[in-house]
C-alpha cells in the first residue's frame, strides 16, 4: 500500500526534555526534529537509556517538553492532544483485572459521552480488527498475553485515534505471536487509515513495519537519520524478511544504532 502522502501529521521541531534543574538536571533529549507523515507507520529505534520512551511521553502530553514544539497539523499541542491514544509494551498493568474486556474498552471512553449503541459498536468493531470477537466477557487473567496485548490495541482502537502511540508494544510475548501482532498492526493503520509511531527495540521489527525510520542516538538525544523503507507491499512475514532490500535495510539501521553506542 502506497501510504507516504507527504503531508506532515506530527510534527516535532527542536524538541528538548530534561528531567531536573539546575545543576543536577539530565538532559535527555537535546535538539531533536522530524515530522511523521499522515497514514504512515514511523518506527523510532535507538541504543537503550537513549530517550525513546521520554519522547513518546512528551508527545503523548504525559511529560512538559522543555523546549521546541510538537504539533499535530500544525497547531501545537500543550497537554495530551484527543486525536492521540497510547499502547504499552506492559499489557498486564495496562489493562483492569477486575473488568471484563468489553468494561476495559469501554473505560477510557467514558468522557466521550457515547450512546450506548456507539459504544457497543465501537467495541464490536475494535475486537473484531484484533480478532477478539467473543471475548468481550472474559476477564484479562482469562486470556494468553498475546490475546491480553491485543485487547490493549483494541481498546486504542476503539477510542478511534488518528495518531496511535506504541512503546515496544510487542516485547513481552512470544515470537509467533509477535509476528502476528506486527501484522495486527499493519492491518490497522490500513483498515484505519491511522497514522501509527512505534518504539522498538527489534531492528528487524522496524524495517518489517515501517515506512520509515527514525535513528535516534547521542546523548542528549538527537536525530542520527531518517531512513525510508522502500519495501515492496503488501509485506507479509517470511517473503518481505528474505527480500535483499531488507537485509540492506537491516544493516543499514544496524550500523547507525552502533555508531550511536560507540
Ligand atoms: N521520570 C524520570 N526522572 C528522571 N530521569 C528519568 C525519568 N524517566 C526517564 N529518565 C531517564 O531518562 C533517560 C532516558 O530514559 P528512557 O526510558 O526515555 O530511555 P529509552 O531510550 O526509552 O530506554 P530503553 O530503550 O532502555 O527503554 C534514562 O537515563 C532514564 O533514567
Amino acid at each position: 500500500m502506497e501510504t507516504s502522502t507527504a503531508v506532515p501529521r506530527l510534527t516535532v521541531q527542536s524538541l528538548a526534555k530534561s528531567y531536573g534543574s539546575g545543576p543536577a538536571a539530565a538532559h535527555i533529549i537535546g535538539d531533536l526534529t522530524f515530522s511523521t507523515e499522515a497514514g504512515e507507520i514511523m518506527c523510532i529505534v535507538g541504543p537503550s537509556g537513549v530517550g525513546k520512551t521520554t519522547l513518546l511521553k512528551c508527545l503523548a502530553g504525559l511529560h512538559p517538553s522543555t523546549g521546541g514544539t510538537i504539533s499535530i497539523d500544525g497547531r501545537t499541542i500543550s497537554g495530551p492532544p484527543p486525536e492521540m491514544a497510547l499502547v504499552f509494551q506492559d499489557y498486564s498493568r495496562s489493562l483492569m483485572p477486575w473488568l471484563n474486556v468489553r468494561k476495559n474498552l469501554v473505560l477510557p471512553l467514558r468522557h466521550l459521552r457515547l450512546d450506548p449503541a456507539e459504544l457497543k459498536e465501537r467495541c464490536d468493531t475494535a475486537l473484531a480488527a484484533v480478532g477478539l470477537s467473543g471475548a468481550e466477557h472474559k476477564y484479562p487473567w482469562q486470556l494468553s498475553g498475546g490475546m491480553q496485548q491485543r485487547v490493549a490495541i483494541a481498546r486504542a482502537l476503539a477510542y478511534r485515534p488518528e495518531i496511535l502511540i506504541m512503546d515496544e508494544p510487542f516485547a513481552s510475548v512470544d515470537a509467533q505471536t509477535r509476528f502476528e501482532l506486527e501484522d495486527l498492526c499493519l492491518k490497522i493503520r490500513d483498515d484505519f487509515g491511522m497514522t501509527i509511531l512505534l518504539v522498538t527495540h527489534d531492528i528487524d521489527e522496524a524495517v518489517y513495519l515501517s515506512d520509515r525510520i527514525v535513528a535516534i542516538g547521542s546523548k542528549p538525544a538527537r536525530v542520527l537519520d531518517v531512513i525510508d523503507v522502500d519495501l515492496p507491499g503488501p509485506r507479509e512475514q517470511i517473503g518481505t524478511r528474505a527480500l535483499p532490500q531488507f537485509a540492506e535495510l537491516r544493516t543499514r539501521t544496524l550500523s547507525l544504532i552502533r555508531q550511536a553506542q560507540s
